[in-house]
């Protein structure tokens, strides 16, 4: 016999486990199902453990800073206490007893297993089958997509999640791919002493953002010794049992470690979409603004295609549990979505880019600032690398992105995203004060180049 619950969530990814908290705390009967850790990409294998590594290379990169801005600092790079604080106080050496204890004690039931959706209201985990009196909520997430190199199946290549559990850095790192999750561990890996090349199939790395950010980032990671090669797709892959060898470009590369960060996969026929007379060959599914996939039906977090963000995941949650609930009135909005690259320098974004505005048809203005034109960013000198970048709708008179890249290039990025959501007219951002001398300055200097 079926197993009934109000609200059946599948996965329990950063949004799942905050909508079923949300949800069991509001009274109703949640059943979370989880196959693997409660709580997801991110705190195990993703931003948690990166942004710690990414932590710690950083102060090595800063210490080596001295010798720019106040004598000497040696540096003798030693990755243990970073695996350290991975294990025990990011991921409880891959244990989620706390986020599990967190879940019951809102009021949840957790079931471990892997669940297909059989039906509207109807979800099945191995013998057991369960019921949803009023919701199925789905956050299932994303693996790590594998390319067909001929080769590299069968080959020990890390994913993110072997790299953060590692317990040293490697002599040598080849990094397929220079996305975000290629590009933060390149750079901290190389700054712990690894000599690092990284492989990407497009014409720069960071194809999503702004081709400054690419060049910007692209020209500090070669400054800092890495090999940065662009449209440069494996061929093939090797492993002698100690080390790897990759065919690019008709140059053979060897190192002792290869990691494959090209992307990551969904795989909607085995979550039983078709159940819900939903096309399963499709890489995303397509919400409605409250987030359902089907009536009663909800989808949220990277397999919703509107960015792979633990802030979109957790944004989504609050919006489908506040459905769930029924508020029929709060509707997801995606206009100022907000995104960082971790690496040093920080690449922060929000909204559409210059291209994408120009595909829109907008009627587009487009301003850059450079953070060491900047005071602060004069003053900062070593590592001071950065821009604003705004791209405007003239016809609206109002910013629909942004980019802030440089020191802090994330925490800047917070007033941008601000005016995108609020479409802030471009008068008023040109009638505030900013503070003297702060890197988001450099926010005035490219909203008065706009005019
Ligand atoms: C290396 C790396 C670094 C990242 N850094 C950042 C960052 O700094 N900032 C940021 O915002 N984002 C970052 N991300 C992205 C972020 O991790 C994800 O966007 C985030 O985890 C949200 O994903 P999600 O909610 O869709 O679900 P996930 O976190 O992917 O969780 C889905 C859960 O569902 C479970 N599951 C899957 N299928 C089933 C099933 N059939 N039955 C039961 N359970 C199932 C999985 O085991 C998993 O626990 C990073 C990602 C990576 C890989
Ligand atoms: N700071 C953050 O918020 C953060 C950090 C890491 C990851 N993430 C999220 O996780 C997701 C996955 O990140 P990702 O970096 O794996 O994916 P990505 O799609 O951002 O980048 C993958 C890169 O690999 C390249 N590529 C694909 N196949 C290749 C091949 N065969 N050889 C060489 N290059 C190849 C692509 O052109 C692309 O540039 C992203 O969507 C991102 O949103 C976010």
């Amino acid at each position: 016999m079926a197993e009934s619950a109000d609200v059946i969530v599948i996965g329990m990814g950063p949004g799942g486990e905050s909508a079923a908290a949300q949800l069991a705390r509001a009274g109703l009967t949640v059943v979370g199902i989880e196959k693997n850790l409660v709580g997801g990409e991110c705190p195990y294998y993703g931003c948690i453990p990166t942004k710690m590594m990414i932590r710690a290379a950083d102060s090595l990169a800063e210490a080596r800073r001295v010798a720019d801005l106040a004598g000497a600092a040696d540096t003798v790079p030693d990755f243990a206490p970073v695996a350290k604080r991975i294990r025990e106080e990011a991921t409880d050496t891959w244990d989620d007893t706390v986020a599990v204890e967190r879940f019951e004690k809102a009021g949840g039931r957790l079931v471990r297993g892997t669940a297909e959706v059989t039906g509207p209201r109807t979800v099945r985990v191995g013998e057991r089958e369960f019921e949803a009196g009023r919701a199925i909520l789905i956050n299932t997430g994303t693996d790590p997509a594998v390319p067909p190199i001929p080769g590299l199946a069968g080959t020990p290549f890390w994913t993110n999640r072997e790299a953060v559990a590692a317990t040293e850095a490697p002599e040598s790192l080849i990094v397929l791919g220079g996305g975000a999750v290629g590009l933060e561990l390149a750079q901290s890996f190389s700054r712990f002493g690894t000599r690092v090349t990284v492989l990407e199939a497009l014409d720069r790395i960071l194809p999503l953002e702004e081709p400054e950010s690419s060049a910007l980032v692209e020209d500090v990671l070669k400054a800092e010794g890495l090999d940065v090669r662009t449209g440069s797709a494996a061929e093939s892959v090797g492993h002698d049992g100690t080390s790897f060898t990759v065919q690019a470009g008709g140059r053979g590369l060897t190192a002792e470690r290869l990691l494959v960060a090209t992307g990551r996969r969904v795989d909607l026929e085995r979550l039983g979409l078709a159940s819900l007379g939903l096309d399963t060959t499709r890489r995303t599914v397509e919400t409605d603004p409250h987030l359902r996939i089907a009536d009663g039906v909800y989808a949220i977090g990277d397999i919703t295609g509107h960015g792979a963000f633990t802030h979109m995941s957790m944004y989504q949650a609050g919006i489908a549990a506040a459905h769930i609930l029924g508020d029929t009135k709060t509707a997801a909005e995606y206009q100022a979505v907000p995104r960082v690259t971790f690496t040093d320098p920080e690449v922060g974004a929000v909204g559409l880019t210059e291209q994408q505005a120009r595909e829109q048809g907008l009627s587009v203005a487009t301003a850059i600032s450079q953070i060491p034109d900047s005071t602060r960013g004069w003053i900062h000198k070593s590592g001071n690398r950065g821009i604003i970048k705004l791209v405007a709708d003239t016809d609206r008179g109002i910013l629909v992105g942004a980019t802030s890249a440089g020191p802090t290039g994330g925490e800047v990025l917070s007033m941008l995203t601000l005016a995108v959501h609020e479409r802030t007219p471009l008068t008023r951002l040109r009638q505030m004060i900013y503070a003297y001398p702060t890197f988001h300055r450099a926010v005035e200097d490219a909203v008065r180049k706009l005019a």
